[in-house]
C-alpha cells in the first residue's frame, strides 16, 4: 500500500490580525518533529510574517488562492509567485468559497492550480458537492466532474493534493458519515488512478468540513482520509493540536 504523509491544514479565512501569529506559533512550539505534515493557511496579510515566525519550525505555511497568472494589470490580486517570494509552500485553489463568493468555474481553479504548481507551490485543490447534489444522489457525478475539469493534467503526487470539502458540511458542524466519507474518498481515488496511473495511489487526499478534536480520529481510520482541511478549529491553538494529536496517534 502506498505510504502518504498525513497532512493536517488550517484554513483561517478571512479571519486574524497579527496578534493570531501566536497560535500558530503555539502549534509549532507543540509539534517539533511530528510524523504528519501540518500546515496553516492565514490570510494573504499574514503569509510573509507568518512564514517568518515559523520559519525553521515543523509548520509551513500556505496562502489560500492566487491568481492564474505571474504579474500584471490585476488590481487586488495575488500570484502564486507572490506567495512562494513570501515564504508559502502551499496554496488552496477552488474552495467552495471562492467558487460562491468569486463565481470560480472549474476551469479557473484548473488555471490557479497550474499556476500554484509553476510556482513550485503544493495545490490544495478543493471539491465537494453541495446539500441539493448530495440529497439528489449527484455526489459522485458532482466529484467526478470537479476532479476532471479542477485538477490539471501536471498534477502528480508531489505538487498536488485534493481536499473533499462537501459544501454542507463546512461551518455547520455537520459531518457525513463515516460510510459517505469513505465512499467519497475511495471515488476520489479509483478516479485519479484511472487518470494518472499508480503515482494517483501517492495523492494525499484530504477531508474538510467541521473537523473537531473529537471527531478527527474516525476521519483519519478512513483508508482513503491523508489528513483534514480545518477552518474554525484551526484558529485555535488548542483546537488545532487536538486534531493533530488525533493523526499523530
Ligand atoms: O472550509 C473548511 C476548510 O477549508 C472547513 O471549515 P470548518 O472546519 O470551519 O467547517
Amino acid at each position: 500500500m502506498a505510504e502518504r504523509r498525513m497532512l493536517i491544514a488550517g484554513n483561517w479565512k478571512m479571519n486574524g490580525l497579527a496578534s493570531q501569529i501566536a497560535e500558530a506559533e503555539a502549534v509549532a512550539d507543540t509539534w517539533r518533529a511530528p510524523k504528519s505534515e501540518v500546515l496553516i493557511c492565514p490570510p494573504a496579510t499574514l503569509v510573509g510574517a507568518l512564514a517568518s515566525a515559523l520559519g525553521g519550525s515543523a509548520v509551513a505555511v500556505g496562502g489560500q488562492d492566487c491568481h492564474a497568472e505571474p504579474s500584471g494589470a490585476h488590481t487586488g490580486d495575488i500570484s502564486a509567485q507572490m506567495l512562494k517570494d513570501s515564504g508559502a509552500r502551499f496554496c488552496l485553489t477552488g474552495h467552495s468559497e471562492r467558487r460562491t463568493d468569486h463565481g470560480e468555474s472549474d476551469a479557473d481553479v484548473q488555471a490557479k492550480s497550474h499556476a500554484a504548481q509553476a510556482a513550485g507551490l503544493i495545490a490544495v485543490i478543493c471539491i465537494g458537492e453541495t446539500l441539493d447534489e448530495r440529497e439528489g444522489e449527484k455526489t459522485l457525478d458532482v466529484i467526478r466532474a470537479q476532479l476532471a475539469g479542477s485538477v490539471p493534467d501536471t498534477a502528480t503526487a508531489a505538487n498536488t493534493v485534493i481536499a473533499y470539502e462537501p459544501v454542507w458540511a463546512i461551518g455547520t458542524g455537520l459531518v457525513p458519515t463515516i460510510a459517505q466519507i469513505s465512499e467519497a474518498h475511495d471515488f476520489m481515488r479509483a478516479e485519479l488512478v484511472a487518470r494518472f496511473g499508480a503515482q494517483a495511489n501517492d495523492m494525499r487526499l484530504l477531508y474538510g468540513g467541521s473537523v473537531k478534536p473529537a471527531n478527527a480520529a474516525e476521519i483519519f481510520a478512513v483508508e482513503n482520509v491523508d489528513g483534514a482541511l480545518v477552518g474554525g478549529a484551526s484558529l485555535k491553538a488548542a483546537d488545532f493540536n487536538g486534531i493533530i494529536a488525533a493523526a499523530e496517534g
